[in-house]
């Protein structure tokens, strides 16, 4: 034996380890001593080759004084023991595994090992002496044989033992200071059924597992709403991106941490606990969550929880404003205000038609009272002691509109409520259902309601069962529901089963000498005690209401708020109304009414006027001022188209008549006929 190794470790235990290892292979061909870098090394100059432990400039220099520069120095390879590998492989993907050693190089070493030998599914972070374990933030930690930072009881030691000397360190010095070559191909042969065993299992499991994790990963990425999943210790195995927005949009390394360490974690805690798995609404940020939680098994075994919320705020905030409408008819025909014709003839009609329990359909533009009429209805129905349920249409996108109306059972959508929820049908049962703009109500919808008015029966979005409803249906629209129809945008059928009772409800310029009065009525449900120059009643009288009784509070409002003496002039209307009424009055002024019969007829209807009575051209025609005149209904027909376009006359509906306009009475004015 004329050659002699030395080895040099840091640590007496490790050095204990790796003599075992060099001596098993070097002797009896080769002497092998070794020492521990903090003894005392005598002069090691006969020596042929020296082994030290670790990359650390220190040993080397130790290393170095001991033995002349002919002297190779080398640090040894080193990898752990296979077997030891398998508990690694249990650990959840990306979870964040510190890496112990008795220093930064040493530690940085082993993780380095790790990824050159794959084993890179985890996040590795380096640990030493002077590292502290923060409360609950890993759950593994990675030892070699001795844990060299004290531990916290709940975390897992995967001990991957002393790494051992690598294959080829020994064969290349083996072979230069005369290790047998038989000795050699036996140690090699042992080494490779070691590593073909490791193989197999990196290859099968591994590599398995690599994929399907890599699949699920994107799988859950692509998800829209957050998804996390914990293991049974309350650890983070998964977060994708739209969660980490939401709960830790700092975090860096979030796998393998505690749930707890996200924000609003305590409003999370149930779902990953068996008793939380209830569909639960939670709020995060003023957003709204539907949460539910599924527990992963594996047979009877427990392995975690997975937590997907979805974003309701939307949905929330339409469901709030249903609510806040309320179930409860707030008026009645003492809350319709205006004694004119056209108004008190719809009054009297809905009343009539509200002892029956037909369907009602309300037209009319917009603000003129459809809604309030609904109320007034119910309220004078057989059914005033129901509920009163009011829905409109046209603010709740079709799905919405669908579940809203018809309800929806168990597990019909994802965000559904558990056990399922009432739609307004059911809710109106034994009252009434106002269903305001209905003419713009889809297809999809159209077929539906159809089905529930014709066998009162109303099935849940998602559901089988079908559920008898007893409720009036008030429908109301602005549309011309019949123009609709022949479009082929709403069916005739649906149509004719809501227009079973109409109701048109006249509009404000259909309806003038109501404007006082609704004007006093405004002022007095405010409190507001103020009087208005006759000039700007006038005004208010010759305007043209487009957007009826709401446009004409709205001018109330407006005049009240910048008035400021006890009577409103005319310098406290908005601008563009009397811009307007100024333009058509100097029109009128300039048209020549030289036929005398012109002004015959605005005379004649100038007294249906004052007696508040719509009038039809036959009842015109023979009325007291133009029977001496002699005109047929064709002749007068086309006359007044002419004083319709000078703006003297309005013509309404079969029902609604001529009017006189505001500037057909200026006219009369001026040529002194009154
Ligand atoms: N005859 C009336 N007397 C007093 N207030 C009225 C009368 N008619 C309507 N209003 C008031 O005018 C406003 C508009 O009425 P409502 O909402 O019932 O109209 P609508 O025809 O349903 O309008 P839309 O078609 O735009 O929904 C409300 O503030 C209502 O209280």
């Amino acid at each position: 034996m004329d050659h002699t190794i030395v080895l040099i470790a840091k640590g007496t235990d490790t050095l204990a380890f790796l003599l075992k290892e060099l001596r098993a292979y070097f002797e009896p061909y080769c002497k092998v001593i070794g020492y521990a870098s903090h003894e005392p090394i005598p002069d090691l100059s006969g020596v042929s080759h020296v082994f030290i432990t670790t990359r650390a400039p220190e040993l080397y220099t130790i290393a170095r004084q001991a033995v002349p520069e002919t002297v190779p120095i080398t640090v040894l390879n080193r990898f752990f023991e296979l077997r030891k590998i398998k508990a690694l492989m249990q650990i959840p993907p990306g979870t964040t595994v510190p890496v112990m050693n008795n220093s930064p190089v040493t530690a940085q070493e082993v993780i380095q090992n790790l990824r050159e030998a794959n084993i890179d599914h985890l996040h590795y972070v380096p640990f030493h002496p002077g590292c502290t374990f923060e409360e609950a933030e890993f759950q593994y930690a990675i030892i070699m044989s001795i844990p060299d930072v004290p531990l916290p009881p709940h975390v897992e030691i995967i001990d991957l033992g002393f790494r051992k000397i690598s294959i080829h360190d020994l064969i290349d010095t083996g072979r230069k200071v005369g290790v047998p070559i038989e000795w050699e191909r036996q140690y090699l042969s042992a080494f490779i059924a070691e590593m073909s065993e490791l193989a197999k299992m990196l290859g099968t499991s591994y590599a398995e597992v690599q994929k399907l994790n890599s699949q699920l990963q994107s799988t859950f990425q692509a998800v829209k709403d957050p998804v996390i999943a914990c293991n049974e210790a309350g650890l983070i195995t998964f977060i994708n991106d739209a969660a980490v927005e939401l709960f830790c949009p700092l975090e860096t390394a979030i796998i393998g941490k505690p749930y707890t360490t996200l924000k609003e974690s305590s409003q999370l805690a149930p779902f990953f606990k068996q008793e939380g798995q209830e569909d639960t609404l939670i709020a995060i940020e003023q957003r709204q969550f539907i949460v539910r939680s599924h527990s992963i098994r594996r047979g009877h075994e427990q392995l975690g929880f997975v937590c997907t919320l979805k974003d309701v705020t939307e949905i929330q905030r339409l469901r709030t404003q249903l609510t806040l409408r309320g179930h409860t008819a707030t008026y009645s025909f003492a809350d319709i205000k205006g004694d004119s014709q056209p108004l008190l003839h719809a009054i009297e009609l809905s009343k009539k038609m509200a002892k029956n329990n037909q369907t009602i359909l309300l037209t009319g533009e917009n603000g003129t009272g459809k809604e309030l009429f609904a109320h007034a209805i119910h309220q004078h129905s057989l059914q005033k002691n129901g509920p009163f349920v009011a829905i409109n249409c046209a603010s709740l996108p079709e799905n919405l509109l669908e579940s809203e109306l018809f309800g929806y059972d168990d597990g019909a959508f994802t965000g559904a409520r558990k056990g399922g929820k009432p739609g307004l049908f059911e809710q109106a049962d034994g009252g009434t259902i106002f269903l305001d703009e209905v003419g713009d109500i889809s297809p999809a919808i159209q077929v539906k309601l159809l089905r529930v008015l014709q066998e009162k029966q109303v099935i849940r979005v998602g559901g089988t069962g079908i559920l008898s409803v007893d409720c009036r249906v008030i429908a109301a629209t602005n549309r011309n529901l019949e123009d609709a129809v022949k479009e082929g945008a709403f069916r005739e059928d649906l149509f004719y089963r809501l227009a079973v009772l109409p109701i048109e409800i006249p509009a404000l310029r259909e309806r003038i000498s109501d404007i006082p009065l609704l004007i006093d009525d405004h002022l007095k449900q405010q409190g507001i005690r103020k009087s208005w120059s006759p000039e700007v009643m006038e005004l208010l009288l010759a305007h043209d209401w487009r957007g009826n009784i709401r446009e004409l509070k709205n001018v109330v409002d407006y005049a009240i708020t910048v008035s400021e003496h006890p009577v409103i002039g005319v310098s406290d209307l908005p601008k563009r109304l009397t811009e307007r009424i100024f333009q058509k009055q100097s029109l009128a002024a300039v048209v020549p009414l030289d036929d005398e019969r012109n002004l015959d007829i605005l005379i004649a209807l100038y007294q249906y006027y004052l007696s508040n009575k719509p009038v039809g051209r036959y009842q015109l025609a023979h009325s007291p001022a133009l029977q001496a005149n002699g005109w047929t209904e064709s002749a007068l027909r086309n006359r007044l188209k002419q004083l319709e376009q000078l703006g003297l006359v309005r013509s309404g509906t079969t029902r609604q008549g001529t009017l006189i306009t505001r500037d057909g009475i200026e006219v009369l004015r001026k040529h002194g006929k009154i």
